[in-house]
This record gives structure tokens, sequence and C-alpha cells, in this order.
């Protein structure tokens, strides 16, 4: 039997909803066998009127760690480095622990404290600490190496941005590129994202987009507008923009087999629970939720300042979501918009 068309009146529900409890905006954009469908829901920006639009950029977040895991393991095989290989081989010096390798990093599995718990503790003071601040790799690395090991490397599925900073570290010296050139010679070009830049550390956005807003930690505080922001805190581990048409673009085209040989792909695709629900997993730089209609889709959520973010397809990339809410620190918005995926891929929502 095919796939069943998306449930196009449920996903504007679940946008609806997410605007309801507090985006000012939503989107979503699915492709598959049968079209494209777009649902666009509120405003792009506070009181302006404009409604959101899908040909708008906006800020991916942890997305870029899927970009960030692309490119390196596009070097493990060119065999630039092993994914079994040590960190400190490649980088003498960099981390604590010399067990600490490549796959590790790739998979939250190396124990390495995640500096931003203590950074956004305090949402908005946090957020304003650093919004304008340009941090080097190194720097942000340094931050998570001053707190002690969260695991023993490899023993246990533990998330931290700091993996992705040294994924980042590991792709400008396996490149000798900055990370903007390699993510736009290697992903970005190739696949034609005329809408997605690693515009880092510039804070404004080089086309149309969308605003972000900041729900304070105060209930009943008014938004931040988070538009403008380096997220230099994040880098290679979530600094890329985007828009929803190049997000069901690359995961078409990765989980198509077109940006890496089938035994790196493989590897990506290893996976290993995250939670005790059985149906969240993480592998190398991509999650696999499992859905309620017996079915596996791959990508990553993002979470930064001012959005938040789902991308998603099946295993083959035929069928492909993408969504954001403009708007972050506001978990009911989260959850919300985290139905669109088995509205657009189940075609119904869960009972
Ligand atoms: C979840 C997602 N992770 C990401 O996208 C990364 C880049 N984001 C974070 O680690 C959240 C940082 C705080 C955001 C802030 N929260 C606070 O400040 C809370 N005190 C906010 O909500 O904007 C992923 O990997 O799937």
């Amino acid at each position: 039997a095919g796939a069943p068309a998306p449930d196009e009146a449920g996903l504007r529900a679940v946008l609806e909803e997410s605007v309801g409890l507090g985006a000012p905006g939503a989107m979503a954009r699915f492709e598959g066998p049968g079209g494209v469908v777009e649902e666009t829901v509120g405003e792009r920006a506070l009181g302006s009127g404009q409604p959101m639009d899908t040909r708008a950029q906006f800020r991916v977040g942890s997305v870029t760690k899927t970009f960030s895991a692309v490119v390196l393991l596009q070097l493990v095989g060119e065999g630039a480095a092993g994914l079994d290989d040590a960190v400190n081989d490649h980088l003498p010096g960099l981390l604590p622990d010399d067990r600490i390798t490549l796959r590790h990093v790739l998979s939250h599995r190396s124990g390495l404290y995640d500096y931003s718990n203590d950074m956004f503790a305090r949402t908005v003071p946090g957020f304003e600490a650093v919004r304008h601040e340009v941090f080097t790799l190194r720097e942000l690395v340094d931050l998570s190496t001053a707190q002690p090991p969260t695991v023993e490397p490899g023993s246990a599925y533990a998330y931290s941005n700091a993996n992705f900073v040294v994924a980042g570290l590991l792709i400008e010296h396996l490149t000798g590129q900055s990370l903007a050139d390699a993510y736009q010679e290697r992903v970005i070009g190739p696949l034609g994202l005329h809408g997605t830049a690693y515009v880092h550390p510039a804070a404004t956005f080089p086309g149309a987009h969308v605003n972000g807003h900041l729900t304070p930690d105060e209930a009943g505080a008014p938004l931040v507008d988070s538009t403008e922001q380096t997220a230099s805190w994040a880098q290679s581990a979530g600094a890329m923009i985007s828009t929803p048409e190049d997000l069901n673009r690359f995961l078409e085209a990765l989980l198509g087999g077109e940006l890496l040989g089938a035994g790196e792909l493989s590897e990506m695709l290893s996976f290993a629970p995250t939670d005790g629900t059985g149906t969240r997993h993480y592998g190398l730089g991509l999650r696999r939720y499992d859905l309620s209609c017996d079915l596996s889709v791959f990508g990553h959520t993002g979470t930064v300042q001012g959005y938040y973010t789902y991308a998603f397809a099946t295993e083959d990339g035929a069928r492909s979501l993408a969504a954001t809410a403009n708007t972050s620190n506001n978990g009911t918005v989260n959850t919300a918009l985290g139905e669109t995926l088995e509205a657009a891929f189940c075609g119904a929502r869960p009972p």
C-alpha cells in the first residue's frame, strides 16, 4: 500500500495549536510523492501583520548538527579520519580524555559537559549576555572541559552541544577550511540550497526571514525579539539558517544517498535509545522518531532562542517535513509542533 497522504487539516490544526499556545507564527512544508503541502499560521514577526512565509529563512538550531555530521562523515569516507579515532589523535590535547572518539562525539556518548546548561540557566539574561558575543570553537570546548564528564566515554547517551563544537573543530582541521566554506562546498552548493547559509559570526539574515521571539521564564512577561544574534554559543552545533524547502531537500538528499557513501550513511543510521520511551533514538548527528503508524522518521529537532524546528524524513527520503514556530523556551509549543510529524507522515493525529 502506498504511503498515506498528509493530513492537511491535521497539520494546520497542530500549527494553529502552536500559535494558540504562544508562538506568533508557525509553518510546515511537506514534500512527498503526491507533491508539496504548505501550511502557514500567524505572523512572521509579532505585531507586524506579516504572515509566516515558507520562503523565509529561520534559525534551525540543532538541525545544524546533521549538517556537521554529514561533512565529518564525508571526511571519514575520504579516509581523512576514522570514526573510532581518538579526537586527540587529530587535535592533540583538546580533550582531557584520550578515549573520546569521533563516534562518541557524533552520538552524544563522549561525556563532554554541555556548557549551555549554565549559559542559559536564566533564559533571557543568559541570552542577552551572549547574543552579540563571538566565541572561538576552542573557547566553547574549554567551557565544557572545565566541568567534569557526565558519563564514561561510550557508556551512555548524554546530549551535549559541546560534542558538535568538537565536530566543528575536526571539520576545520581536516579540511583546512572555515566551517562556512566546508558546508557551502560539500552540502549547500551541491544541493542548491539557496536559502541556507552559515553566516556566523554575522547576527543578521541575508534574506527575507522569520523573526524569533524568546519566551521569558517569568510567566506572562512579554516575548523578547531574538532575531538578531550571532548564535556563536552554538556555531557547528546550531548556528545554521535555512528555509523549509531547503530542509526538505537536504533530508531527501541525505537519506536518498546523495551526500554519503553507503558505509557512512549506515553508520549515521546506527541508533541507540535516548530515553525510556523506546520511540526516540540517536544515531550520528541524526534522530530517529518511531511514530504511532509503525513508521520511523529520521532528522533533527532544533531549539535556538526564538525558534523551534522539526525536520524529519522517511528512510528513503521520499517524504520529508520541515516545521517551525517562531518562539522558544515554551515547552507546550514545542510539544504541539512535534505533532506535525504524525499529521504529515501518518495521515492522522494519534487518537
Ligand atoms: C533540542 C535541540 N538542541 C538544539 O537545538 C541546541 C542548539 N539548543 C539548545 O541546546 C538549547 C539552548 C537553550 C535554548 C533556550 N532555553 C533556555 O534558555 C532554557 N533556560 C530556548 O528555549 O530558547 C536538539 O538537539 O534537538
